[in-house]
């Protein structure tokens, strides 16, 4: 779905969700040019929608699961032009079955804190994802 007009600034919201040790981290099947690299389950906020209640919807399309929202990790990350991503803390609410890759994601997996920089990011999401690794765990 898109969201406004060519010029209109497009906030893309991310989840990561965190268990235990461990975040959740999705690798993209679509498009082509994505296709292979990691990124945090989610999308683009919709009019009317607040960017947590957009980081529950994704996660319900793309994970089929309820999450609940938290803080920003680390700061806004330029994308293109017009679109900005903005990556929330997230934690399953209880409950709910393992995640599943139902949209866009040809594998999920869960990885200890340690190992997320090793993994292949989209580019905009590097500097979030050192950020990530660096909150102390007990914060999540
Ligand atoms: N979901 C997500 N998108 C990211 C991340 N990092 C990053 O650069 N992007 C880019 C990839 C895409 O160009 C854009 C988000 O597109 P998307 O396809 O996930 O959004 P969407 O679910 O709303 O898709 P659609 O309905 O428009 O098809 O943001 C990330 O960590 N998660």
């Amino acid at each position: 779905m898109t969201s406004g007009s060519d010029q209109t600034p497009v906030t893309v919201v991310g989840a990561a969700i965190a268990r235990e040790d461990s975040v959740l981290c999705a690798r993209r099947s679509a498009p082509a040019h994505l296709a292979g690299k990691w990124e945090f389950p989610g999308g683009k906020v919709e009019a009317g929608e607040s960017d947590a209640e957009a980081v529950v919807r994704e996660c319900r399309e793309e994970l089929g699961v309820e999450v609940r929202v938290g803080e920003q990790v680390g700061a806004d990350a330029r994308i293109d032009d017009r679109f900005t991503l903005r990556v929330f803390l997230a934690r399953l609410e209880p409950g709910q079955p393992e995640p599943s890759p139902l949209e866009d994601h040809d594998l999920l997996a869960w990885v200890p804190r340690a190992g997320l920089p090793g993994l292949d990011w989209l580019t905009p999401d590097v500097p979030i994802v050192l950020e990530l690794s660096r909150i102390p765990w007990s914060n999540l």
